[in-house]
Protein backbone atom coordinates (compact mmCIF):
# COMPACT_ATOMS: atom_id res chain seq x y z
CA UNK A 1 0.00 0.00 0.00
CA UNK A 2 0.95 3.32 -0.88
CA UNK A 3 2.13 6.01 2.08
CA UNK A 4 -0.60 8.26 0.84
CA UNK A 5 -3.47 5.10 0.58
CA UNK A 6 -2.37 4.15 3.91
CA UNK A 7 -2.75 8.09 5.52
CA UNK A 8 -6.05 8.08 3.23
CA UNK A 9 -7.49 5.14 5.06
CA UNK A 10 -6.66 6.36 8.34
CA UNK A 11 -7.72 9.77 7.88
CA UNK A 12 -11.34 8.83 6.83
CA UNK A 13 -12.00 12.29 5.67
CA UNK A 14 -10.46 14.36 8.82
CA UNK A 15 -9.60 17.60 7.85
CA UNK A 16 -5.64 18.26 8.36
CA UNK A 17 -5.26 21.87 10.01
CA UNK A 18 -1.73 23.95 9.34
CA UNK A 19 -0.19 25.85 11.49
CA UNK A 20 2.86 27.46 12.54
CA UNK A 21 4.87 30.69 12.18
CA UNK A 22 4.44 33.46 9.07
CA UNK A 23 7.03 31.91 6.82
CA UNK A 24 6.48 28.23 7.60
CA UNK A 25 4.96 27.49 4.24
CA UNK A 26 1.37 26.54 5.40
CA UNK A 27 -0.15 27.93 2.19
CA UNK A 28 2.42 26.17 0.34
CA UNK A 29 2.73 22.84 1.67
CA UNK A 30 -1.04 23.21 2.11
CA UNK A 31 -2.00 22.93 -1.04
CA UNK A 32 0.31 20.10 -2.12
CA UNK A 33 -0.65 18.30 0.54
CA UNK A 34 -4.41 18.85 -0.62
CA UNK A 35 -3.38 17.45 -4.02
CA UNK A 36 -1.79 14.50 -2.21
CA UNK A 37 -4.93 13.44 -0.33
CA UNK A 38 -7.35 14.57 -2.64
CA UNK A 39 -8.96 16.89 -0.39
CA UNK A 40 -9.58 20.62 -0.99
CA UNK A 41 -7.58 23.13 -0.63
CA UNK A 42 -8.51 26.50 1.96
CA UNK A 43 -5.92 29.36 3.17
CA UNK A 44 -8.13 31.20 5.61
CA UNK A 45 -6.03 34.86 4.88
CA UNK A 46 -7.53 33.97 1.81
CA UNK A 47 -10.67 33.47 2.60
CA UNK A 48 -10.42 36.38 4.93
CA UNK A 49 -9.48 38.66 2.22
CA UNK A 50 -12.17 37.50 0.09
CA UNK A 51 -14.87 38.44 3.13
CA UNK A 52 -13.59 41.56 3.18
CA UNK A 53 -13.11 42.51 0.04
CA UNK A 54 -9.55 43.99 1.17
CA UNK A 55 -6.34 42.43 1.80
CA UNK A 56 -4.81 41.53 4.92
CA UNK A 57 -2.69 44.68 5.02
CA UNK A 58 -5.76 46.44 4.35
CA UNK A 59 -7.92 44.80 7.36
CA UNK A 60 -4.94 45.69 10.19
CA UNK A 61 -4.45 49.06 8.87
CA UNK A 62 -8.31 50.38 8.24
CA UNK A 63 -10.11 48.55 10.79
CA UNK A 64 -6.82 46.85 12.99
CA UNK A 65 -5.87 43.43 14.79
CA UNK A 66 -8.25 42.90 16.69
CA UNK A 67 -11.14 42.74 13.37
CA UNK A 68 -8.56 40.79 11.52
CA UNK A 69 -9.11 38.13 14.45
CA UNK A 70 -13.09 38.35 14.49
CA UNK A 71 -12.93 37.68 10.89
CA UNK A 72 -10.50 34.63 11.35
CA UNK A 73 -12.71 33.06 13.75
CA UNK A 74 -15.49 33.30 11.93
CA UNK A 75 -13.67 31.83 8.84
CA UNK A 76 -12.32 28.94 10.41
CA UNK A 77 -15.23 27.95 12.29
CA UNK A 78 -16.75 27.90 8.79
CA UNK A 79 -14.65 25.51 7.61
CA UNK A 80 -14.46 23.18 10.56
CA UNK A 81 -18.17 22.16 9.79
CA UNK A 82 -16.06 20.58 6.23
CA UNK A 83 -14.65 17.43 5.74
CA UNK A 84 -11.65 16.49 3.57
CA UNK A 85 -9.97 19.79 3.36
CA UNK A 86 -6.23 20.99 4.01
CA UNK A 87 -6.00 24.12 5.75
CA UNK A 88 -3.57 26.79 5.96
CA UNK A 89 -4.21 28.79 8.97
CA UNK A 90 -2.49 32.48 9.52
CA UNK A 91 -0.07 32.53 12.16
CA UNK A 92 -1.91 33.79 14.87
CA UNK A 93 -5.09 32.01 14.54
CA UNK A 94 -4.00 29.52 17.77
CA UNK A 95 -3.90 32.95 20.33
CA UNK A 96 -7.95 32.82 20.59
CA UNK A 97 -8.59 29.57 22.69
CA UNK A 98 -12.08 29.36 21.19
CA UNK A 99 -10.12 28.73 17.58
CA UNK A 100 -8.86 25.30 19.53
CA UNK A 101 -13.02 23.93 19.67
CA UNK A 102 -12.46 24.62 15.42
CA UNK A 103 -8.86 22.97 14.98
CA UNK A 104 -9.81 19.80 16.62
CA UNK A 105 -12.60 19.07 14.46
CA UNK A 106 -9.12 18.05 12.35
CA UNK A 107 -5.39 16.67 12.65
CA UNK A 108 -3.99 19.62 13.75
CA UNK A 109 -0.06 19.98 12.33
CA UNK A 110 2.20 22.23 13.57
CA UNK A 111 5.17 23.46 10.80
CA UNK A 112 7.71 24.58 12.95
CA UNK A 113 10.84 26.54 11.45
CA UNK A 114 13.42 28.58 13.28
CA UNK A 115 13.62 32.54 13.46
CA UNK A 116 16.94 32.37 10.52
CA UNK A 117 14.67 30.82 8.16
CA UNK A 118 11.68 32.84 8.74
CA UNK A 119 13.40 35.88 7.89
CA UNK A 120 15.38 34.62 5.10
CA UNK A 121 12.23 33.71 3.58
CA UNK A 122 9.94 36.98 4.50
CA UNK A 123 12.82 39.36 4.43
CA UNK A 124 11.25 41.19 1.03
CA UNK A 125 7.87 40.58 2.03
CA UNK A 126 5.59 43.84 2.47
CA UNK A 127 2.11 42.21 2.85
CA UNK A 128 2.42 40.88 6.37
CA UNK A 129 1.36 44.07 8.72
CA UNK A 130 2.97 42.68 11.86
CA UNK A 131 6.54 42.43 10.24
CA UNK A 132 6.31 45.91 9.09
CA UNK A 133 8.70 47.29 11.75
CA UNK A 134 12.09 48.94 12.30
CA UNK A 135 13.46 45.49 13.82
CA UNK A 136 11.34 42.17 11.86
CA UNK A 137 13.37 39.93 13.16
CA UNK A 138 13.35 40.44 16.63
CA UNK A 139 9.49 41.21 15.78
CA UNK A 140 9.59 37.58 14.50
CA UNK A 141 11.36 36.20 17.89
CA UNK A 142 9.11 37.67 19.95
CA UNK A 143 6.08 36.04 18.37
CA UNK A 144 7.25 32.82 18.68
CA UNK A 145 8.52 33.41 22.23
CA UNK A 146 4.80 34.23 22.66
CA UNK A 147 3.27 31.42 20.57
CA UNK A 148 5.36 28.41 20.75
CA UNK A 149 3.49 26.37 23.43
CA UNK A 150 0.69 27.15 21.94
CA UNK A 151 1.75 25.33 18.40
CA UNK A 152 3.02 22.83 20.82
CA UNK A 153 -0.36 21.58 20.98
CA UNK A 154 -0.52 20.58 17.78
CA UNK A 155 -0.99 16.61 17.27
CA UNK A 156 1.60 16.45 14.78
CA UNK A 157 4.67 18.51 14.80
CA UNK A 158 7.61 19.25 11.89
CA UNK A 159 10.28 20.58 12.07
CA UNK A 160 11.52 22.23 9.17
CA UNK A 161 15.19 22.76 8.10
CA UNK A 162 16.83 25.52 5.83
CA UNK A 163 16.94 23.40 2.78
CA UNK A 164 13.68 21.30 2.88
CA UNK A 165 11.60 21.60 0.09
CA UNK A 166 7.71 22.34 -0.28
CA UNK A 167 7.65 18.36 -1.71
CA UNK A 168 10.03 16.68 0.85
CA UNK A 169 7.91 18.26 4.21
CA UNK A 170 4.49 17.38 2.44
CA UNK A 171 6.02 13.51 1.85
CA UNK A 172 7.34 14.03 5.76
CA UNK A 173 3.88 14.97 6.86
CA UNK A 174 2.35 11.91 4.63
CA UNK A 175 4.97 9.61 6.36
CA UNK A 176 4.29 10.59 9.67
CA UNK A 177 0.66 11.15 10.30
CA UNK A 178 0.53 7.15 11.03
CA UNK A 179 2.60 8.09 14.22
CA UNK A 180 -0.17 9.43 15.61
CA UNK A 181 -3.15 8.15 13.94
CA UNK A 182 -4.30 4.46 14.71
CA UNK A 183 -5.25 1.36 12.13
CA UNK A 184 -8.83 0.08 13.22
CA UNK A 185 -7.80 -2.47 11.04
CA UNK A 186 -4.78 -3.24 13.55
CA UNK A 187 -5.54 -2.69 17.07
CA UNK A 188 -2.67 -3.67 18.64
CA UNK A 189 0.13 -1.53 16.01
N1 LIG B 1 10.07 24.71 1.88
C1 LIG B 1 10.27 25.94 1.37
N2 LIG B 1 11.47 26.26 0.87
C2 LIG B 1 11.72 27.49 0.37
N3 LIG B 1 10.80 28.49 0.35
C3 LIG B 1 9.59 28.24 0.85
C4 LIG B 1 9.25 26.96 1.39
N4 LIG B 1 7.96 26.99 1.83
C5 LIG B 1 7.53 28.24 1.56
N5 LIG B 1 8.48 28.99 0.99
C6 LIG B 1 8.40 30.42 0.59
O1 LIG B 1 8.33 31.16 1.82
C7 LIG B 1 7.36 32.19 1.72
C8 LIG B 1 6.28 31.99 2.78
O2 LIG B 1 5.58 30.77 2.47
P1 LIG B 1 4.04 30.60 2.81
O3 LIG B 1 3.62 29.29 2.25
O4 LIG B 1 3.28 31.80 2.41
O5 LIG B 1 4.10 30.51 4.41
P2 LIG B 1 2.96 30.76 5.49
O6 LIG B 1 1.64 30.52 4.82
O7 LIG B 1 3.26 29.76 6.57
O8 LIG B 1 3.15 32.17 5.93
C9 LIG B 1 6.83 32.14 0.28
O9 LIG B 1 7.58 33.04 -0.49
C10 LIG B 1 7.11 30.72 -0.17
O10 LIG B 1 7.32 30.62 -1.55
O1 LIG C 1 1.20 35.49 12.42
C1 LIG C 1 0.23 36.29 12.26
O2 LIG C 1 -0.33 36.85 13.23
C2 LIG C 1 -0.28 36.53 10.89
C3 LIG C 1 0.07 35.65 9.89
C4 LIG C 1 -0.36 35.82 8.49
O3 LIG C 1 -0.54 34.56 7.85
P1 LIG C 1 0.66 33.54 7.48
O4 LIG C 1 1.01 32.80 8.76
O5 LIG C 1 0.09 32.66 6.45
O6 LIG C 1 1.79 34.38 7.00
C5 LIG C 1 -1.66 36.63 8.44
O7 LIG C 1 -2.72 35.86 8.98
C6 LIG C 1 -1.53 37.91 9.20
O8 LIG C 1 -0.55 38.71 8.57
C7 LIG C 1 -1.16 37.69 10.67
MG1 LIG D 1 -0.12 31.64 4.64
Amino acid sequence: MRAVDLVKDLLKGTSVFLIGMMGAGKTTVGNLLATELGYRFFDTDSLIEKVAGKTIKEIFADDGEESFRELEALVLSDLSAYTKLVVATGGGIVLRQMNWSYLRHGLVIWLDASVEVLVERLQDDTTRPLLQTADPVSALQKLLNRRRNLYAQADLHIQISTNDTPDAIAARIIAEIPTVLKNPKYPLD
